[in-house]
């Protein structure tokens, strides 16, 4: 893990007093070198300093960052005549944890498909770690060190634990023609792929239950066998949709603990999330969306008190607190795993 190639002299604070985000930030190309995860290495300097650097971001849409791993302009999709996302600049920060919220509807499942390749824009251009995503399609983008999970698990219901990490290690060496070709290096490849694979289920937890199909697994361990999946290409940015939604109490600790230890391992975080709670305990960074647009972003201590996020919550609602902004966004919480819970009757 480096520790001494972050950019904070080079942050451009021309834009600080203005409150203006910089349209064209060439920062977010240039990118430090690619941060390879250390597990158990605990948090370090170089981690705490990706958080203070946030204290000198304006909290304003669109805010240039000392360290963008994202770097978004001028993103739009429409579903016909509705504009679902409509992001002008948005930057994310490398090494931290950055919360994307939003009432229901805002955009923001649409906007990780269209970061992630799973969907195509209307127009717009956004670079992971200095590439140009636009065109890439999803496995690629994984394969770039981006991955995602999903609001409603993907895991392979009729496939072991196991065989589902093994799924997860998609476009490693093992799977390329000339690899295969030459037994030795598939069966070695192979035997890593299985080595991390147990190594990831030990720190999930789920080691006992490698044997397992995964359609056996709660709705809990689904989500922490996504996260572990998504963990097997060693990504640098981890992106988690709901990742809350459906998980028991005793799980939500889990889960939260182990957010955090993806940041303490250098990777860099964005999820959307409704619980509130989650936010606030994990995120150093909050970025609100609302009819497709980022309204406001800051540290989720300002966030949850801005009118502009309690107004797009409550509508005309002005003089809400912020006690009922969280009431209402639990409100809509309960609604969403009313629905996961209907959708994992169904089978898969
Ligand atoms: N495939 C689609 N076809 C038509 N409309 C869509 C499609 N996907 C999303 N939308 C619409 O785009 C808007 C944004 O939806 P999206 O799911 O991205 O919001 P969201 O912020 O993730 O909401 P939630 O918090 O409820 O998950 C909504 O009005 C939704 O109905």
């Amino acid at each position: 893990m480096p520790t001494d190639n972050f950019p904070t002299d080079n942050f451009p604070t021309d834009h600080l007093s203005s409150g203006t985000a910089p349209k064209d930030v060439s920062a977010a190309g240039d990118t430090s070198q690619p941060r390879v995860p250390d597990p158990g290495a605990g948090e370090n300097k170089s981690m705490r300093e990706c958080r203070t650097a946030l204290q000198l971001v304006p909290h304003e849409p669109g805010a240039a960052k000392p360290d963008p791993v994202v770097v978004v302009n001028g993103i739009r999709r429409t579903f016909g005549g509705l504009t679902a996302v409509d992001v002008e600049h948005l930057e994310i920060q490398r090494g931290v944890i950055t919360a994307l919220i939003g009432p229901n509807g805002a955009g923001k499942t649409t906007f990780f498909n269209l970061l992630t390749g799973f969907d195509q824009p209307d127009a717009g251009s956004w670079s992971f770690d200095g590439t140009p995503l636009r065109g890439k399609a999803a496995y690629k983008v994984a394969r770039l060190g981006m991955v995602r999970t999903f609001q409603l698990t993907r895991v392979l219901s009729k496939l072991t634990v196991l065989e589902n990490m093994r799924m997860g290690a998609t476009g490693q060496r093992g799977e390329r023609l000339w690899a295969a070709a030459l037994p030795a290096l598939w069966r070695a490849q192979e035997r890593d792929i299985t080595d991390r694979a147990r190594d990831l289920l030990k720190r999930f937890k789920l080691d006992a239950k490698e044997e397992d199909f995964a359609g056996s697994l709660s709705g809990g361990q689904r989500k922490l066998l996504e996260m572990a999946r998504a963990l097997m290409v060693e990504p640098k940015l981890v992106m988690l949709d709901e990742p809350m939604a459906g998980v028991n109490p005793a799980l939500k600790q889990s889960l939260l603990g182990h957010v955090k230890s993806l940041r303490d391992q250098g990777m860099s975080v964005l999820f959307v999330e409704h619980d509130m709670d989650m936010v606030r305990e994990i995120s150093d960074w909050v970025v609100v969306m609302a009819q497709g647009k980022v309204i406001a972003e800051g540290p989720p201590t300002s966030i949850m008190s801005d009118e502009r996020v309690i107004d797009a919550y409550l509508g005309a609602h002005h003089d809400t607190d912020i006690s009922e902004l969280e009431r209402v966004i639990q409100v809509e919480n309960a609604h969403d795993h009313a629905e996961q819970r209907v959708d994992r009757e169904v089978p898969r």
